[in-house]
């Protein structure tokens, strides 16, 4: 494990000891959160992420009841459509593990996606009562291949995005089009953030994120939460020197 200022990197041999040490990080998370406020607010991403959670998750300890889960992005798609995040999540996950559906906040698929975002920003208001910006006790992201990480893509105007708590988008140049994400403030605030990555797709990114100083930086590379821990396989942390 290497580590510097606020941010950790721990690389494993492969993708199984990458998903079972992701998941032993988030079981202790939840363990410190509920000790401490009696609730864990956790945020995840969609791809390869979604993934990894929902083969490492149903083997961890932790009292389900105490989690609400929220997503960093979401696909502005119909939930039986195969891209919908949280249809993964509902099949893969809800199937295996003692979450109910009502701890999982969803958009609404039904409305404009910029109604959609409003109203999820609506939804998390009642949960994160009396407060300017909600803390996230743990954000789980992906990278994209262009540095991407929630709906957050390189070059685009929602990077400056500080107004909102959730931004709708309706150019990511990604398929599908129209998607909501976190903006960058909501993310910052985290107490945690941690990143997943596997495989040698991942490398060059990897380096450009970890190890570049880009101008503007990569959106992978703005996430300053509290905390920040990249769980890496060796394919991915192949072309790292400082974090080896
Ligand atoms: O479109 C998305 O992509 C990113 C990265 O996905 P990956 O499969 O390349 O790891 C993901 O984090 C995000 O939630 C998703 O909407």
């Amino acid at each position: 494990m290497t580590s510097q200022s606020h941010t950790t990197v721990v690389v494993k041999e492969d993708e199984a000891n990458v998903i079972n040490s992701l998941s032993k990080f988030i079981e202790e998370c939840a363990e410190k959160a509920v000790k401490d406020h009696g609730k864990f607010y956790l945020g995840v991403s969609g791809g390869s992420l979604a993934k990894f959670l929902t083969k490492g998750l149903p083997s961890i300890s932790t009292d389900w009841s105490k989690w609400l889960i929220f997503f960093c992005d979401e696909r502005h798609v119909d939930f039986k459509n195969e891209d919908s995040t949280y249809k993964l999540y509902k099949e893969s996950l809800l199937t295996k593990v003692d979450l109910k559906d009502e701890q999982i906040i969803k958009i609404n698929p039904e409305l404009s996606v910029d109604e959609a975002a409003t109203e999820y920003v609506q939804q998390m208001k009642a949960i994160f009562t009396e407060c300017d910006w909600p803390t996230f006790d743990l954000l789980l992201l992906g990278m994209g291949p262009d540095g991407h990480t929630c709906s957050l893509f390189p070059n685009h105007p929602l990077l400056s995005e500080d107004s909102v708590w959730v931004a709708p988008i309706k150019d990511s140049p990604k398929p599908p089009p129209c998607r909501i994400t976190m903006t960058f403030p909501v993310i910052n605030r985290a107490q945690h953030s941690a990143f997943a990555a596997c495989g040698e797709g991942k490398a060059e990114m990897l380096k450009r994120v970890l190890e570049g100083d880009e101008q503007p930086p990569l959106p992978a590379a703005m996430v300053k939460s509290a905390t920040v821990h990249w769980f890496v396989d060796k394919s991915a942390a192949n072309l790292l020197t400082k974090f080896s």
